[in-house]
């Protein structure tokens, strides 16, 4: 990271953005934190809480909010933290304010919906030669901004960069290991939104923890045949930003996607299921698919997601479909 003594600038004052700018504050960090809209940042100014996207957490004193981008100019990194889809904007945004050395740290969990494209691969397009960092692990907004520990990945193919983002930014309750491994880490992050969609469905319709322990295990064989086709690492996603992240949300409730998935597994639409939340599993789907069908990956599991999605099963389909599949080998 550049030995300047700028800001963390962060972007994207949603649940995430928050929670990371409380952790990078705690971290000894001065922090600016972007929002798009003016009220909001007036309002976290004043309030110094975000009540909307992470309510019940008061916002660090290092954190100075603001609606104006420019203010990210200075920065030593940009954390990005707005959803997957909005990467492409965000980055060509930020690529008119900041200097081509500053790096961009990617927080966000997806794959560019309308092409395919993997987060990184979407900033190269946009800030070609421009530093960027991936950022996933196991991390729900609120434990980390209630100060419970985890643990998280930052993966760059500098590694000098990585260690020195994963230095600034840990603290006693947050911990960054670092890797090179940038395509392991971002598809760990996206890819495990959808499985847990799936893990929701198979609670929300009643079949109980081994069906979804099976489904964990399963999701995580497809997980690392897709990886290691597009090139990730199989030791990262045996990592935090893989089996951690994958293991936590498909366990709780707490996650978006998990919950999401329990409302379609109640019988609830698409549509009404997401409740005006961030589904990024859901976003992501499509495109996941899409990419597995172009170098025939077999991923059963996210192909049935899909399908549940798009409407063309219903989810006892689904079932049925994956419980009927030939016995073949566990290692196929
Ligand atoms: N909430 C969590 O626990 C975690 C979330 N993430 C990831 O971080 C990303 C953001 O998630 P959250 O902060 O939780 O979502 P959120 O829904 O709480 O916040 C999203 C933020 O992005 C802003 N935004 C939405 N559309 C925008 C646009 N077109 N341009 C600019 N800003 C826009 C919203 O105003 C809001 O501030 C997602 O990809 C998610 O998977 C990663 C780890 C943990
Ligand atoms: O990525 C997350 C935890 O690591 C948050 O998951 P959800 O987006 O499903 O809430």
């Amino acid at each position: 990271m550049p030995a300047s003594t700028g800001p963390i600038g962060i972007a994207g004052a949603g649940a995430w953005g928050t929670a990371l700018a409380n952790a990078a504050a705690a971290a000894g960090n001065d922090v600016t934190l972007w929002m798009r809209s003016p009220e909001q940042a007036a309002e976290l100014s004043a309030s110094r809480a975000n009540e909307r996207f992470l309510p019940g957490i008061r916002l660090h004193e290092r954190i100075r909010p603001t609606a104006d981008l420019s203010e990210l100019a200075g920065a030593r990194a940009v954390l990005l933290v707005t959803p997957a889809q909005t990467t492409r904007g965000m980055t060509a945004a930020l690529a008119n304010i900041l200097p081509p050395e500053a790096p961009l740290v990617l927080c966000a969990k997806g794959i560019e919906r309308e092409t395919g494209d993997f987060l990184c691969n979407v900033v190269e397009q946009v800030r070609p030669g421009a530093p960027v960092a991936v950022l996933s692990g196991p991390s729900f907004a609120h434990d980390v901004a209630r100060g419970l520990p985890t643990a998280v990945t930052i993966a760059c193919t500098d590694a000098a960069l990585s260690e020195g983002i994963a230095t600034a930014l840990s603290g006693p309750t947050f911990r960054i290991y670092h890797r090179t491994d940038v395509r392991g880490v971002e598809i760990g992050g996206a890819a495990k939104n959808v499985l847990a969609i799936a893990c929701g469905a198979v609670i929300g319709r009643g079949l109980g923890e081994s069906a979804k322990a099976a489904l964990i295990a399963r999701g995580f064989a497809e997980l690392l045949r897709f990886a290691r086709a597009y090139g990730g690492e199989a030791e990262t996603l045996m990592g935090l930003s893989g089996l951690g992240d994958l293991v936590l949300t498909c366990s709780s409730a707490q996650s978006r996607n998990f919950a999401f998935g329990m409302r379609l597994g109640q019988g609830m639409s698409a549509a009404d299921a997401a409740g005006g939340k961030l589904v990024e599993g859901a976003a992501t789907a499509k495109a996941l698919v899409a990419l597995a069908r172009a170098k025939a990956i077999d991923m059963p599991i996210s192909e049935a997601v899909e399908r549940i999605l798009n409407g063309a099963w219903t989810l006892d389909q689904a079932v049925d479909a994956l419980m009927n599949r030939p016995i073949k080998s566990e290692l196929e």
